[in-house]
């Protein structure tokens, strides 16, 4: 009997082109069966490098762009080994790119690390997770909204112990 765990998952395809400098750089992919995110590589120049001094943000190019059918969000999302490492991640993560977005793909690096990051081209610098999402329409209510156990409580309100301040 087998019994590693299924993850295999059927893929929604999506057109992507590469930019000239994007060229010879591997399509972002899964690292695994099950991977939410595709790793997207740094598009530098070659031999190029990029160093990220401590504090400081740069937005890193992809060499790609990609047409999100209707509903769908692409997230770019930090590499936990980065952060974990070296301090990496991404500044405004979850990025958003927005389905009408023809643009290059970028990623917003910050170093909140204590050295100065080298990224050379090709790197693994993050991951971008596909979504869908709702579009929504707000609907202003001359009535209070429904009631809940939570009102307006919030920001903490719950406390930290490892039993919620709510529930009984
Ligand atoms: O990490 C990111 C975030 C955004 N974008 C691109 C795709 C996205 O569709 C567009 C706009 O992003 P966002 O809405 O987050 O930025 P904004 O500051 O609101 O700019 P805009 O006024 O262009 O919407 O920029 C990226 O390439 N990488
Ligand atoms: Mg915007």
């Amino acid at each position: 009997m087998n019994k590693s765990a299924k993850t295999e998952i059927a893929k929604t395809k999506i057109a992507v082109r590469r930019l000239p400098h994007g060229e010879g750089l591997p399509l972002p992919a899964h690292a695994s069966e099950g991977a939410a995110g595709l790793d997207l590589c740094a598009a530098l120049a070659p031999g190029g490098k990029l160093v990220l001094e401590p504090g400081a943000r740069d937005l890193v190019p992809t060499g790609l762009t990609i047409a999100l059918p209707p509903g769908f969000e692409a997230q770019v999302r930090p590499r936990s080994g980065l952060a974990l490492e070296f301090g990496v991640g991404v500044l405004n993560a979850p990025g958003t790119i927005d389905c009408d977005y023809r643009g290059e793909v970028k990623v917003l690096l910050v170093n909140f690390g204590a050295h100065p990051f080298e990224i050379s081209r090709g790197m693994r610098i993050a991951q971008l997770v596909v979504a869908r999402y709702e579009r929504v329409e707000l609907v202003e209510s001359a009535e209070a909204l429904a009631e809940t156990a939570r009102g307006e409580g919030g920001f903490g309100s719950t406390g930290t112990d490892a039993v919620g301040g709510g529930a009984e």
